[in-house]
């Protein structure tokens, strides 16, 4: 028997800020990770799992939850998967879990280091996406924002391309004034080498008995209420009119929107197309459709008026289809 399969299936989670590079990240590992069956648990903040469809494989080794936060509404779902891929015939050799944008890591930690789980998984590492031109030292005030630094074990500073050097050594700065010791490596699209993230053995389980203890008496279930986020999903089996739709994205998008992303059908064109918004940052990439077209999208951010929302998209539908 293998010294991993001693340990248990090796976890790692994957954690990090809205839009901040997860689900790039879980697509670098599983395309060069290819000679290993990885099982992957993706949790979504919204109804519509957008990510799962972005990744390269979707297939039965993945589990998606959606609409909730592993942290906290469905953590029973998430006891539940990993049960169920625990009790597979099939050799699994490692689990990687994407969490949301908004999930505080330290209750999903607690699940493989303080449960039943011990025995059977062991936690390798918890790897947190930092986006380098967003983040800031206020952290979007948001304590979650602040914990999934805190409880990194290595710190990806991601999208690099976008900041210049004074901006990274300040960000830096920052990290090691809340973080001791930070192992720190700067990414651009996630890119990096598998050896340095994956089978490290980082996670110091001992860390975690305190923080274990005071869970234990203490509600985290709210933590969205008080970071304020709300998601809209909005799906259509209408196309979008493109300049309908460019036009709100210009003119009637809502500061409030922080992240969006989804699956995009614009009335006249043959592609499906992706449409990713971070910040103040969007783009939309074109590919084939490899299912019948719609549209699906996921808007997150605070304090948002859903309702007016889903209306300027109802609103960019297109009146007349030609395709
Ligand atoms: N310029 C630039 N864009 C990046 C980089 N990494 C990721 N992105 C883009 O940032 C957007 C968000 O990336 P995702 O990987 O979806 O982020 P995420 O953390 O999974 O997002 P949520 O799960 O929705 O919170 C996408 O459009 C990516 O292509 C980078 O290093 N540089």
């Amino acid at each position: 028997m293998s010294e991993i399969n001693q340990q248990g299936l090796p976890v790692t989670i994957i954690t990090g800020f809205l839009g901040s590079g997860k689900t790039t990240l879980l697509n670098q590992i599983l395309q060069n990770d290819s000679n290993q069956k990885v099982a992957v648990l993706v949790n979504e903040f919204g109804e519509i799992n957008i990510d799962a469809q972005l990744l390269v494989s979707y297939d039965d080794d993945m589990v998606e939850l959606s609409n909730g936060c592993i942290c906290c509404t469905i953590n029973e779902g998430l006891v539940e998967a990993v049960t169920r891929i625990l009790s597979r015939g099939e050799k699994v050799d490692r689990l990687i879990i994407e969490t949301t944008g908004v999930a505080d890591p330290l209750p999903i930690i607690l699940t493989f280091v303080g449960s039943d789980f011990r025995e059977f998984t062991h936690l390798d590492s918890v790897i947190t996406l930092i986006d380098a031109e967003t983040f800031t030292p206020e952290h979007f005030n948001s304590e979650v924002a602040y914990k999934q630094i805190a409880y990194g074990d290595i710190l990806l500073l991601n999208k690099i391309d976008l900041v210049d050097r004074e901006q990274l050594t300040a960000l830096e700065t920052y990290i090691a004034s809340i973080k001791n010791n930070p192992r720190i490596i700067h990414t651009q699209y996630a890119q990096v080498p598998l050896p340095l993230i994956l089978d490290l053995g980082l996670t110091q389980i001992d860390n975690y008995a305190e923080a274990e203890h005071r869970e234990h008496h203490h509600h985290h279930s709210h933590h969205l209420e008080a970071d304020g986020f709300v998601s809209l999903s909005f799906e259509s089996d209408k196309p979008f009119d493109v300049y309908k739709f460019q036009k709100f994205l210009n003119e009637g998008l809502p500061l409030e929107v922080f992240r969006a992303k989804g699956i995009v059908w614009f009335a006249g064109s043959e592609l499906r197309h992706i449409f990713q918004l971070c910040g103040q940052r969007n783009d939309i990439k074109s590919e084939p459709w490899s299912t019948p077209p719609l549209n699906q999208l996921v808007f997150i951010g605070r304090h948002l008026d859903t309702d007016k929302l889903r209306q300027q998209l109802n609103d960019c539908l297109a009146t007349s289809v030609t395709v």
